[in-house]
């Protein structure tokens, strides 16, 4: 085992340890026996240190152009790019997820990198005609300042890099306060940042637990924006906190997502989505399928081949080129998975496959748990209705399409959502009256594309969305502003044309 990785935090340009000088271990999920990397456990001293130097920074960065600091970004791109399987593996060997969806995770990242880097020569802004003679009337925008973005550990770089990349580019400074489950992707991330030459203070780097680094973040009064990705019940505290400091606050937080397959579907097809929908990242993504929605006429073929093909994904540490599902990713979410199992066995729900932790002995270190489906879930059930984040998927049947989109709205959640059909006129229908973020046709409920907006309604969120033109809204303020060339004051130019 290779000795474990050191992370300090990252304040004004410099590598420091917590004001603490103490350290917390992060343990592989794969074999909890090796400690990947040690992490600075930082508190309010370290908070303030970086928002003080976060704030000196915006002073200086928000005078920079615009395209300057996108090419900043595109370097990111680059260096990632460069460093692409290298980050990969350290990825899966701390967070578990398998090599190919590591990959993926920084290959997102990149994209995210090349996407930003060309938004700083757009941004646009609006030019509009004038009530007035003589005046010219647009609107632009500007950052909106010390930007506190908050993360959780399944996508270690792909999420930071959502956060950070457009805040950069709007002109803000950031301070990144990581999973303390993913803590050496995190600083692998801001390394390749201060090598494609951001200035000191720009990004900074806050290690540690969401109790007290993340909790001294959000109520710091220098903060001006928190954008939070994570759980439902840490989001609502952030977001009252944040109402009652007057911050902005952009969340992403939990789903109950759920693919519908009708009579008609491409069953193969279908079954693929499910399949990985369903557990691919060890159903630790916030858009994994957890209900599917089967119509009747299909519902005993599709369930038994959903079986067989779960029955034989290959379990095992990411870094196994062979895993198809890695290790949940810590002690505590096992305990929560097999918490919603006992529960569903206490509801009498019909366990078809898995329900437990791996049971072979060379995965008996890690946090293994077996792909897991339970048959006839009705929408009361918890099992129905709450977020598990972890390989379990919830059978559900219906006899019309109606019913199908009745049920997969009737949940707390919004975010992603998927219906396989050959029917053009319900796909559409699909489209106009699912509640959710996202909606997918004949695809799994996960694969989104850093180009459009992400996010979701209901308690998925509160009314923003990452990726795309759309996150511009969250790190920028809109500025209106009118250039009077009259030379004059009129009195209908304070009174409209009254
Ligand atoms: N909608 C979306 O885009 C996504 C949503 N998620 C959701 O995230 C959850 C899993 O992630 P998980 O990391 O466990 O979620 P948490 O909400 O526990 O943690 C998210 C981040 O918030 C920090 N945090 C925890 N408590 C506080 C606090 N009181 N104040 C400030 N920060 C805090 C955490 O630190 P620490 O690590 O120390 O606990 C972590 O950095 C799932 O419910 C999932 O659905 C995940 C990915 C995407
Ligand atoms: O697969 C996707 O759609 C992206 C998922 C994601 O960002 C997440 O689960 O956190």
């Amino acid at each position: 085992m290779s000795t474990p990785i050191r992370c300090l935090n990252y304040i004004d340009g410099q590598w420091q340890p917590a004001q603490s000088g103490e350290m917390l271990e992060d343990l592989n999920p794969a074999d909890r026996r090796e400690v990947v990397a040690t992490f600075a456990r930082s508190g309010a001293a370290d908070v303030e240190a970086a928002v003080a130097a976060a704030r000196k920074a915006y002073r200086g960065w928000r005078l920079v152009s615009a395209p300057t600091r996108a090419e900043i970004v595109f370097r990111i791109g680059e260096i990632l790019r460069g460093r692409k399987e290298d980050l990969a593996q350290l990825m899966s060997r701390e967070m578990g997820k398998t090599i190919v969806e590591a990959r993926g995770d920084v290959q997102e990242a990149i994209d995210c990198a090349f996407y930003y880097a060309g938004e700083g020569r757009r941004l646009f802004g609006q030019t509009t005609p004038s009530e007035m003679d003589n005046k010219f009337a647009m609107s632009v925008r500007a950052p909106v300042g010390v930007c506190a973005l908050i993360t959780p550990w399944n996508f270690p770089v792909a999420i930071p890099c959502w956060k950070a990349l457009p805040a950069l580019v709007c002109g803000n400074t950031v301070i990144l306060k990581p999973a303390e489950d993913t803590p050496a992707c995190a600083t692998a991330l801001i390394d390749v940042f201060l090598e494609a030459g951001l200035p000191a203070g720009v990004a900074n780097l806050v290690h540690g637990t969401g109790e007290e680094a993340g909790r001294a973040l959000v109520a710091h009064p220098g903060v001006d924006l928190v954008s939070f990705t994570g759980s439902s019940v840490v989001g609502a505290e952030v977001a009252s906190v944040c109402g009652r400091t007057h911050k902005r606050v952009c969340l992403e937080m939990g789903g109950k997502n759920a693919q519908i397959v009708m009579e008609d579907a491409d069953l193969e097809l279908a079954l693929k989505g499910a399949l990985w929908g369903a557990f691919g990242t060890t159903g630790q993504r916030c858009t994994a399928t957890s209900r599917l929605i089967l119509h009747r006429d299909i519902k005993q073929v599709f369930t038994e081949k959903l079986i067989e093909q779960a029955r034989q994904l290959r379990l095992g540490p990411g870094t196994d080129p062979n895993t198809e599902v890695g290790p949940l990713i810590n002690e505590s979410q096992l305990s929560r998975v097999q918490r919603y199992i006992e529960i569903a066995r206490q509801e009498g729900l019909k366990v078809l496959l898995g329900g437990g932790p791996a049971r072979s002995e060379e995965l008996a270190h890690g946090h293994f748990f077996e792909p897991t489906i339970l048959d006839e879930v009705p929408p009361t059930s918890r099992l129905a209705r709450e977020e598990v984040f972890g390989p379990v998927v919830v059978l559900m049947t219906i006899d019309s399409f109606e019913q199908a989109v009745e049920l997969l709205n009737d949940t707390p959640y919004g975010l992603s959502s998927s219906v396989y059909t050959r029917d053009v006129n319900r796909a559409f229908r699909a489209i106009r009256d699912i509640e959710a973020g996202i909606t997918y046709i004949n695809g799994p409920t996960t694969g989104a594309e850093v180009h459009l907006p992400f996010g979701g309604v209901k308690q998925t969120g509160n009314g923003h969305r990452e990726a795309g033109s759309a996150v511009l809204d969250v790190f920028s303020e809109w500025k209106t502003v009118y250039v009077d060339f009259s030379g004059q004051l009129q009195r209908a130019q304070i009174d409209n044309r009254s």
